[in-house]
């Protein structure tokens, strides 16, 4: 990603002209977007609004020509006139009303299907971005992007817009009414109109930064609230309430603040158009007021064009409370649309290679990798496991064993050099190809909400519940599951359902032997479980490796015990290789560890 473009620059508040300008035009067309599947519907809707407006703007017309002409009419023994003149407006409002109607349901509408849109939209493609976003983009501002930016859409979208432009379509007609009637008073109007576009163009180049600022003021209050919900276990276990407190309190205030000056902004933007409007409403008063007396205007007149003038400005104080919603809008969508112009780094191949029957055989030749522009980890890394080998990994912390692990399961794509499975480079594999042959279960053996049975039948979508039972049996699950308040049909997520950290792995043992990979990628536990716990995970691994190709990151003896051969690594490369026997006899890192271990477990 370049350095201005998706989510390099969000935290900017002041962009350069050019900046400003590629974010707006980014922002407005997937706007565009959105609507553009909406075309038909939004024909409609220009057409209800025009209408609608017109016939809206018609009454003041029609009631200076009911004075001027129907009243005389009547004193002079034309009830009929009455009669016509009434009609013709209860008509124009019974018109215009329903169209309004109809307008406001339209508008409902279209901003609901593009909100739907836009929300698949997001979680849709953040879900696709690679890893590397997710490490570096924090779980909070994704909350915030999917909350609180669309929710500031969702209002404008909701109300705003079409508020903004049933006023301004009705501002114009009102004005061209005005001018029918008596174009010296339309000429004031308009000579009005000069300091409220200015008072507004002041509005928007002030509010538009205090608005973006309260995006990111936003994301970071969210993004401190979920770090701190997330990681509870840690904020008890080091007292960290108080501290956190504080630091919560500060980002609020700044919340806060920002709201203040946004707030500021508009009361000033509000009161400046009222005062602007009275005093074009005193303005059309005594000019007309002069030429009634004079007699070169009808009272009729008069009243219409008063009439008209207030309702001139009525809508533009409307339209300034849609304006600053329209502004905290568009500084959402310059958040949401960098957010949805992210590229994933790790891409599916546009022709994957089809694979036959895959024995597991893995290959690293000249592998170079580093994480995104960061220094290099694995330098010329070349490496070879032979279809079915189990492999204990070593090493210190730090070293590269969860980047060798990573690069298997291709979460990151190397920098140069190949990774392949059974000889094919494994970016050339489709993704589906890759997950239903290369299985990784990690250290947290995450369980997602839903069912125990739900959960293992992960590994293979559509499994039947004795192939679900099998698995759980193969890795001797079942017992446990059983005992559970609703055995396979237990929710993991209520209470009752919780389960312990072994009984989790052996849930995702019991999902990784379903699914039936040909590699399977361990990261051990470093949780130390206890003597019975360990013996079933123990027992449950041992079945889960059969004769599959298997890379366990191992920090624990038994495990590396069970292994065919044991690498030490150590700064990104491979420092001992062999067989545990072999490697212990050597005296080298492993043996040291093994000592260290043995010794630990007397
Ligand atoms: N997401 C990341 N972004 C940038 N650098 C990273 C990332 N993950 C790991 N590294 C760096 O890569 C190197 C290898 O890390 P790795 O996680 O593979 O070590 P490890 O051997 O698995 O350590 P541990 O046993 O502590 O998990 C380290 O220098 C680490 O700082």
């Amino acid at each position: 990603m370049s350095q201005n473009t998706g989510v390099s620059n969000e935290d900017a508040i002041t962009l350069s002209k050019p900046e400003r300008a590629r974010v707006r035009a980014r922002s407005w067309r997937l706007l565009a977007v959105l609507a553009g599947k909406q075309k038909p519907m939004l024909a409609l809707t220009v057409l209800l609004v025009v209408v609608s407006n017109a016939a809206s703007a018609s009454f003041p017309l029609i009631i200076a020509w009911a004075i001027d002409w129907g009243l005389p009419q009547v004193q002079g023994g034309n009830i009929a006139a009455l009669g016509i003149t009434g009609g013709v407006y209860l008509l124009s409002a019974i018109l215009a009303g329903s169209l309004l109607g109809w307008y406001v349901l339209c508008t409902a509408r279209i901003s609901q299907a593009m909100l739907l849109d836009l929300r698949l939209r997001v979680f849709r493609h953040t879900q696709r971005l690679s890893l590397e976003f997710h490490e570096n983009y924090t779980s909070g501002r994704i909350i915030s992007r999917q909350t609180s930016d669309l929710e500031t859409l969702r209002e404008l979208l909701d109300q705003g817009i079409s508020e903004l432009v049933s006023s301004s379509v009705f501002v114009i007609f009102t004005l061209v009414s005005i001018f029918v009637l008596d174009w010296r008073s339309g000429l004031v109007v308009v000579a009005a109109m000069i300091p409220i576009s200015l008072l507004f163009r002041w509005y928007q180049r002030r509010s538009e930064t205090v608005y973006r600022e309260s995006r990111v003021v936003s994301a970071k209050l969210i993004g401190t609230f979920v770090e701190t919900m997330t990681g509870i276990r840690a904020v008890k276990a080091f007292r960290r309430e108080a501290s956190n407190d504080e630091n919560y309190a500060n980002v609020a205030g700044e919340y806060r603040d920002n709201s203040i000056r946004s707030i500021n902004l508009f009361g000033v933007l509000q009161p400046g158009l009222v005062l602007i409007g009275s005093l074009s409403m005193a303005a059309v008063l005594a000019w007309g007021g002069f030429r009634v007396l004079d007699g070169t205007l009808a009272v009729g007149v008069l009243v219409a064009l008063l009439l008209a003038t207030k309702r001139v400005f009525q809508p533009v104080e409307n339209v300034a409370m849609f304006y600053s919603s329209l502004q905290a809008a568009t500084a959402a969508l310059e958040k949401v649309s960098g957010l949805l112009e992210e590229e994933p780094t790790v891409v599916e191949p546009l022709k994957p290679r089809p694979l036959g029957r895959v024995t597991g055989h893995l290959e690293f030749k000249d592998a170079v990798f580093g994480y995104g522009d960061g220094p290099v980890v694995m330098d010329r890394f070349d490496l070879d496991i032979p279809a079915g080998q189990t492999i204990a990994v070593v090493g210190q912390t730090g070293a590269g064993k969860s980047t060798l692990a990573k690069l298997i399961a291709r979460f990151y794509d190397l920098r140069s050099g190949s990774l392949t499975l059974d000889g094919v480079r494994i970016d050339q594999i489709a993704n589906d190809d890759l997950r239903r042959h290369v299985v990784m279960v990690t250290q947290e053996s995450f369980l997602f909400s839903g069912t125990v049975a739900e959960n293992i039948a992960l590994g293979k979508p559509g499994a039947s519940r004795e192939e679900i039972i099998l698995a759980a049996r193969a890795v001797g699950a079942h017992e446990f599951i059983n005992a559970l308040p609703d055995g396979y049909e237990t929710d993991v997520n209520k209470r009752g359902g919780r389960v312990s950290a072994g009984q989790r792995q052996l849930i995702s043992f019991a999902r990784a032997f379903l699914a039936d990979p040909a590699v399977l990628i361990l990261d051990e536990a470093t949780s130390s479980l206890d003597i019975p716990s360990e013996r079933a995970v123990q027992r449950g691994l041992q079945t889960l490796l059969g004769n599959r190709t298997a890379l366990i990151i191992a920090h624990r003896l038994s495990t590396v015990q069970i292994a065919d051969r044991v690498l030490v690594v150590h700064d990104g490369m491979v420092v001992e290789d062999g067989s545990p026997a072999e490697l212990i006899s050597e005296d080298g890192r492993f043996a040291a560890l093994h000592k260290a271990w043995r010794e630990s477990m007397v």
